[in-house]
């Protein structure tokens, strides 16, 4: 991420022009000419209702799908005719991912799960412990950086899950319901992350059914019939 807290360009980092995602042969329309553009230093919440479309756009925006038609630039590379390895390039350097479920693996320390991340994301051998050093940190789980995921609560490997995901300084963290099965203690904690990646230069987008966390993000968009309104 090349941003700053004091370098918050107005660009945007994302720039989805004209998108439409259809399945089951048009029957089911969750996008249909959607615009959304985000920009460094903003959390951008997306809600709408169940099957609304909401995964189906942060998939189009992440590189993990391809619309039926229209535009995307991803941290200033257009992507509509990227051949797929040089978007799974892209993905990797420029985009960092947090799920509900982030997955890490439970045989690894956290340390180990950051590092790993910092291999696909291409980031050279011996910068790779100072970043990883530094995520653990910024998560606030740095004092567990030696202790096997499959040891740590439910809050504190999503709080892994976070370090892994911004440890290569991705200009875009892209969170798929990131709260969805913490409480609110750990809720707060993982936001609180989030914003904070955000104000240092990030462009956060969070999907979430949690309206008070939507409204706490510097903007929000719902998904809706096939359309984005900001809400
Ligand atoms: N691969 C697919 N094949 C067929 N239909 C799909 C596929 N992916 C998504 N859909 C359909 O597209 C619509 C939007 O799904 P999506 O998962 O984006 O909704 P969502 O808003 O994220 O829902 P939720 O809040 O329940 O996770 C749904 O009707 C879903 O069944």
């Amino acid at each position: 991420m090349t941003g700053s807290a004091d370098d918050l360009s107005s660009a945007a980092v994302l720039e989805a022009r004209d998108l439409t995602r259809t399945f089951d042969e048009g029957r089911v329309r969750p996008l249909e000419h959607v615009d959304v553009d985000v920009h460094r230093g903003e959390t951008l919440a997306v809600v709408g209702s169940s099957g609304s479309g909401k995964t189906t756009l942060l998939n189009i925006l992440g590189l993990l799908d391809r619309p039926d038609s229209g535009h995307l630039a991803v941290d200033g590379v257009a992507v509509d005719d990227l051949p797929e390895r040089r978007r799974a390039v892209l993905r990797a350097r420029s985009l960092g991912f947090v799920f509900q479920d982030s997955l890490v693996d439970p045989r690894r320390t956290a340390a180990e799960n950051v590092a790993l991340a910092l291999v696909f994301a291409g980031v050279p051998r011996g910068d790779r412990p100072q970043a990883v050093d530094r995520a653990l940190a910024s998560a606030d789980i740095g004092h567990r950086a030696g202790t096997l995921a499959g040891n740590l609560s439910g809050g504190e490997r999503q709080r892994v899950a976070v370090a892994r995901a911004i440890a290569h300084r991705p200009a875009i963290l892209l969170c798929d319901e990131p709260t969805g099965n913490l409480d609110e203690t750990n809720t707060e904690r993982v936001f609180t992350l989030l914003e904070s990646y955000a104000r240092s230069g990030g462009a956060v987008v969070m999907v979430t059914h949690d309206l008070d966390l939507a409204q706490r993000c510097s903007r929000s968009i719902r998904v809706a019939h096939g359309a984005v309104v900001t809400s």
